[in-house]
């Protein structure tokens, strides 16, 4: 039997799923041992004696995907996106029955993406106003994306711990949908555009100055050092963890 970690993909055909399969084939410490898509069976996994399963599928099968992978065992590095406060609680919940499983869930594995949220993070408590643009491919199913959620969440958490009220905007008449959305009392712009990747900024502005902070995938295998970091440690990180900055030292 070939050496390493033992690693399977859920998603395998997808677009990230096919940029992953190649990074784990490329890898000498990782094996790539199967690949599961719609309508295959996830036994596939367990036959193959895999150890890691990474998951790029879709926010309304991953939970039934990480249901499996922990009854059977298996460490997961999730980059499937929908992960509300519930679908965390109940991942923590399957995983407390299986004492040693690790499951790494992240909204974005893209180094310069887990960056950017940590500086509009430390940016947020310095300016009166704060918005996040992000922008995608059109094939995307979800809006707005798992990281704008991710980063309002982050700047609103800032804001609310060093008592920065709201963002100022005297908006009374509006044609719905003009002000984005609203995550935790920050906006949120979704663009889908043909051409793009994945892309975001946050615009902060105070009097006199704004601050931009951008952050573009150009290309799908932005995600794989990210991704093969989290395969690497999650068999010693037992339990949830959320975010891949941990993993960074960050
Ligand atoms: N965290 C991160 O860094 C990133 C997260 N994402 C997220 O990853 C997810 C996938 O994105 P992307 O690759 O662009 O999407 P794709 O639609 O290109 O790929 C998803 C793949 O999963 C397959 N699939 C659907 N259902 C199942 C199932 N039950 N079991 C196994 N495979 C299944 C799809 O098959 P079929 O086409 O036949 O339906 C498809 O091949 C999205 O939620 C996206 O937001 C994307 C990029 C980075
Ligand atoms: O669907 C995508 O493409 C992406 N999804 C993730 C998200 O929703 O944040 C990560 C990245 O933006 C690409």
């Amino acid at each position: 039997m070939a050496q390493g970690i033992r690693v399977g993909v859920f998603g395998s055909n997808g677009k990230v799923g096919r940029a992953i399969v190649a990074g784990i084939e490329a890898a000498d410490d990782l094996v790539y041992t199967a690949g599961v898509d719609k309508g295959d069976a996830p036994e596939f996994f367990s036959d193959t004696d895999t150890q890691v399963v990474v998951d790029f599928t879709h926010p309304d099968v991953v939970m039934n995907n990480l249901k499996f992978l922990i009854e059977n065992g298996i460490h997961a590095v999730v980059g499937t996106t929908g992960f509300t406060d519930e679908r965390l609680a109940q991942v923590g919940e399957w995983l407390s029955a299986a004492p040693g499983v690790g499951v790494l869930i992240a909204p974005n594995f893209a180094i310069g993406a887990v960056l950017s949220m940590r500086f509009a993070q430390a940016a947020a408590r310095f300016y009166d106003s704060v918005e996040v643009i992000e922008l995608h491919h059109p094939n995307k199913a979800d809006a707005p994306s798992g990281t704008a959620y991710r980063t309002a969440s982050l700047i609103a958490e800032a804001r609310a711990a060093a008592g920065v009220g709201k963002s100022p905007d005297a908006t009374t008449a509006e044609l719905e949908g003009a002000r984005g959305a609203e995550v935790d009392g920050v906006r949120v712009h979704s663009i889908r555009l043909a051409g793009l990747v994945a892309h975001q900024e946050v615009l902060l502005g105070t009097q006199g100055e704004t601050l931009t902070i951008r952050h573009d995938s150009m290309d799908r295998t932005s995600f794989v050092p990210g991704v093969l970091l989290g395969v690497r440690g999650i068999g010693d990180r037992p339990g949830l963890t959320v975010g891949l900055d941990d993993l960074l030292d960050l």
